[in-house]
């Protein structure tokens, strides 16, 4: 009998808190050797391979939910891949082991590795598209921001919800021409807009921490798959967030409709993206407001890593040193 299935599912979830941290870990520290490198692809695979082996590892029988789009890589992570060691628990995993390969090959803050486990079937498997998507921090009653609101309306709601003024609003936005208009009615609101060239999956996450980051709202359009992978985050950390689908082609269509997404138009919660219990561990690849970067010297190799819990809300920080050299085998 392998040990994982003498495991109840409960310890199965614990358990995969640090060895989820591994995957990622693992992903930052590859995706780290292709800082400033200007070769998006050479990092995006490095990372996805080194994740690879270590979801191998986990003790479960994992599926790729959301990943990527088939690239024909025998070492890529593509959607529908069957991965792990066990026979025990099965579970949903969504990867995303260099989010902002971009921000990497320019060495420039915020590109990170992430990956979340969910059981089966807790996942919204988002087509490769773009998500308008709308995110404000906890501590908020319900639908106090809307998505079909005007930005302008959210920012003033969420002001006066904070208790403060709209001066004291910030907004996360991609610096993308199809914003302008968000970016433009959040100023005219008052607010303060901050414009990232590049991932979006940690411009949602910021809200869930306001103090730290300095982030209260996120509005814009970006990929579905990043929307699930945060709303995953949000379901553990607390914060409110919407999704819609941007379905502009009828590949999209269709593929939203075989993944069984019938209400092509539906408006996802925080909770019909990510409908069970989930981890989700983030770690650095450069560094950023949500965790520290790869730090690689010749004293050793330091990651940063945020694992969240949603069975208690538990939010680690964890910081790992390891040897020099001690890069493949973490
Ligand atoms: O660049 P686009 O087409 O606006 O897409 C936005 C998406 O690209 C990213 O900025 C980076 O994604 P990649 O790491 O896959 O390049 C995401 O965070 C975001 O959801």
């Amino acid at each position: 009998m392998s040990q994982s299935s003498r495991l109840d599912p409960a310890s199965v979830e614990r358990l995969l808190t640090i060895e989820l941290a591994r995957a990622t870990e693992r992903a930052a520290v590859a995706a780290a050797r292709w800082r400033g490198r200007g070769d998006e692809m050479a990092a995006d695979r490095a990372a996805a391979a080194a994740m690879r082996e270590e979801l191998a590892r986990l003790p479960v029988r994992g599926r790729i939910v959301i990943g990527e789009e088939e690239s024909g890589d025998s070492a890529g992570l593509p959607v529908g891949l069957e991965i792990g060691a066990a026979a025990g628990m099965r579970v949903e995993l969504a990867v995303a082991p260099l989010e902002g390969a971009t921000l990497c090959a320019k060495d420039q803050a915020g590109a990170i590795s992430i990956a979340a486990a969910a059981s089966s079937g807790a996942l919204l498997q988002a087509p490769d598209c773009y998500m308008d998507k709308i995110a404000i921090g906890p501590g908020y009653a319900e639908g106090v921001v809307d998505l079909d609101r005007d930005p302008a309306e959210n920012v003033r709601a969420l002001a006066e919800a904070k208790g403060v003024s709209t001066g004291e609003i910030t907004v996360c936005v991609l610096d993308r021409p199809r914003h302008a208009q968000i970016v433009s009615k959040c100023r005219k609101a008052g607010a303060c807009v901050r414009l990232i060239t590049d991932g979006d999956v940690a411009g949602v996450i910021f809200v869930t921490n306001p103090e730290e980051t300095g982030v209260d709202m996120y509005l814009g359009s970006g990929g579905a798959p990043q929307g699930v992978l945060a709303a995953a985050a949000l379901r553990c950390a607390g914060g409110q967030m919407q999704g819609r689908l941007v379905l502009e082609t009828a590949e999209q269509r269709a593929c939203a409709l075989r993944h069984g997404l019938a209400d092509l138009r539906k408006k996802y919660g925080v909770a019909d993206m990510v409908t069970g219990d989930v981890v989700v561990c983030v770690t650095g690849v450069t560094d950023g407001r949500l965790v520290g970067g790869v730090v690689l010297d010749k004293s050793g190799i330091e990651t940063e890593t945020l694992v969240y819990r949603s069975a208690t809300g538990t939010v680690r920080r964890i910081g790992a040193r390891r040897r020099p050299g001690a890069l493949l085998n973490l």
